[in-house]
């Protein structure tokens, strides 16, 4: 087990912000942790690092509960850079926690060249740009080599380049064994790093695996379009037809190549064919309309 929460409730001072969180993670995996602005991302997070008091409810992480004090060399936890120094260097940082973590100091150059930050390790972090500073925390996240990684909001500010060499790094430690819990409302991001969404809602997780919404969709332009779908029906396919007359399916039932070669082999000319992915932002607009309309 590396995660297990059950019935955790955090209030601040009159507000209910955690209202029965409960979920598990049992084997290596990223999860995306998902929700409007003050849905209480931040709030699960400092309560699993006992940042913060609970008010009911149990952490374990690892097997272990959540204070005990020897998770520290095997959780990481990147925040927001307010934890940094504005007057120490990079590698001051990095020397700092290498030594609290008990790592040989050969690690900072080896972190810094993984995370791109060489050119900018002695220099203070006030001449900082914001994505400088997510490069920090990244490394410093990571020197340890965590079991488990949780992520508070990692993409802020990094450029187009910064970001797909963060989801390389993720996706290495994924491979390498360490459970990475990110909270971020970059979904296309998170649809290219997974596809296991926490959904925070009403104080409470709504754990899902979103597979189905990473189904393609395909849109077809069609020559006939009463005998293509007299063609779709013989075939048992469920698809609807759009108001530009376009036929549209999705590709969990029968095969787009089946649907194709029927379609061709009883006279129906296939025009044109638009394809989209149903990811993460769909769900998250089902679940949360009203919240993002107002
Ligand atoms: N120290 C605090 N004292 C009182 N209320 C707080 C405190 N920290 C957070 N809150 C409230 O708790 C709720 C959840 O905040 P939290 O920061 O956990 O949400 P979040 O999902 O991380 O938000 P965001 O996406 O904006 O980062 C919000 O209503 C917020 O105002």
């Amino acid at each position: 087990m590396i995660v297990q929460v059950d019935n955790l409730t955090k209030k601040y001072k009159k507000e209910w912000v955690l209202q029965g969180v409960q979920f598990e993670i049992n084997h290596p995996q990223i999860v995306a942790i998902v929700g409007p602005n003050g849905s209480g991302k931040t709030t699960l997070f400092n309560c699993m690092t006992n940042l913060l008091s609970i008010n009911s409810g149990t952490i374990k992480v690892l097997e272990k509960d959540y204070k005990d004090t020897s998770l520290f060399y095997d959780v990481s936890y990147l925040q927001d850079n307010r934890i940094l120094y504005e007057n120490l260097t990079a590698y001051d940082h990095l020397q700092f926690v290498c030594s609290v973590m008990k790592q040989p100091s050969t690690k900072i150059v080896e972190v810094a060249k993984r995370v791109g930050m060489e050119s900018y390790l002695k220099k203070p972090v006030q001449k900082f740009s914001l994505g400088m500073k997510q490069h920090l925390l990244l490394a410093m996240a990571i020197i340890n080599n965590p079991k488990l990684l949780l992520m508070d909001e990692p993409l802020n500010g990094l450029d187009p380049s910064s970001a797909i060499n963060m989801r390389k790094i993720l996706l290495e430690l994924y491979e390498e064994g360490t459970t990475i819990m990110i909270s971020s409302h970059n979904l296309d991001e998170i649809d290219r790093l997974t596809n296991t969404i926490f959904f925070m809602k009403d104080g409470q997780i709504l754990e899902e695996s979103l597979k189905n919404y990473n189904m393609k969709q395909y849109f077809l332009n069609v020559n006939n379009l009463a005998q293509a779908k007299d063609k779709l029906n013989e075939l048992s396919v469920s698809y609807t037809v759009n108001k530009d007359d376009q036929v549209v399916f999705y590709d969990n039932e029968t095969s787009f190549q089946d649907v194709l070669i029927h379609l061709n082999q009883n006279d129906v000319l296939v025009e044109d064919i638009d394809i989209k992915r149903i990811g993460a932002e769909k769900r998250y607009l089902e679940l949360f309309e009203r919240t993002v309309s107002e």
